[in-house]
């Protein structure tokens, strides 16, 4: 939806897009190891993507890395180290880095003590975001209502969901768990590492 989005106007040639899991740190309940989410998300972009990647940076932290330094070190790798991107014409122009995120993530800027404002500033006023609609969240209403999301609205880019696609990954693994079929929800190879690896206490 994001690149289709893009496509469709002229304002931005679309290069790539990241996958950076969060890392072991981050301690959130029922994730698996990084390493195994790491090529989870690899096994997903190689069987149905032609843009997107994983970049392994986040996940390989040992201390949990706040989402304004993960795009800090893409700006760090791709900007400053390898100077932009190269043109046609020979010349090297800087990409501009966004965060892609669920309505939900966005709207989780408004829990108190979970984001730094001074790090939404950066996020959304620095880099911007693109934000996908996600079943349950008015994200035009928590635009409208946030001061910090409001100040920049020129950087967020909402992009509607026009299926809606209620999917979750704390559904996913509860599916599993419970050994129901999560068969056409993820891509085939996924679903084969999960069960290969016997990942979220799945017993046969
Ligand atoms: N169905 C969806 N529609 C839109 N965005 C989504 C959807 N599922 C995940 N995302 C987005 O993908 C990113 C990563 O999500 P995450 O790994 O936390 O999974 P999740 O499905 O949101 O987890 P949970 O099941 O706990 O809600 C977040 O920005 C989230 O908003
Ligand atoms: N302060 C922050 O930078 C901050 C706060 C909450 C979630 N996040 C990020 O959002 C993503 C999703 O987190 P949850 O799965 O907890 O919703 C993770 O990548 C996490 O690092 C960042």
């Amino acid at each position: 939806m994001a690149k289709d989005h893009f496509m469709e106007r002229n304002e931005f040639e679309l290069l790539t897009g990241y996958y950076s899991p969060v890392s072991d740190a981050y301690m959130k309940e029922g994730l698996a190891a990084a390493m195994h989410r790491v090529k989870m998300c690899q096994l997903a972009v190689e069987s149905t993507s032609d843009w997107l990647m994983v970049d392994s940076w986040e996940p390989r932290q040992t201390t949990y890395q706040r989402t304004a330094v993960v795009l800090d070190h893409f700006d760090e790798e791709l900007n400053k180290t390898e100077g932009g991107i190269l043109t046609k014409s020979g010349q090297r122009k800087p990409i501009r880095i966004m965060l892609l995120a669920g309505g939900d993530l966005i709207a989780s800027f408004g829990h108190p003590g979970v984001w730094d404002p001074q790090d939404l500033h950066h996020i959304v006023g620095h880099y911007g975001s693109v934000i996908i609609e996600r079943t349950g969240t008015d994200v035009y209403g928590f635009l409208l209502s946030h001061d910090i999301l409001y100040q920049h609205r020129m950087n967020v880019t909402v992009i509607k969901q026009l299926i809606h696609n209620d999917i979750s990954s704390t559904k996913i693994r509860l599916f599993v768990k419970r050994g129901m079929s999560i068969k056409y929800l993820l891509p085939n190879p996924v679903i084969d590492y999960i069960h290969a690896h016997k990942l979220y206490s799945y017993t046969k």
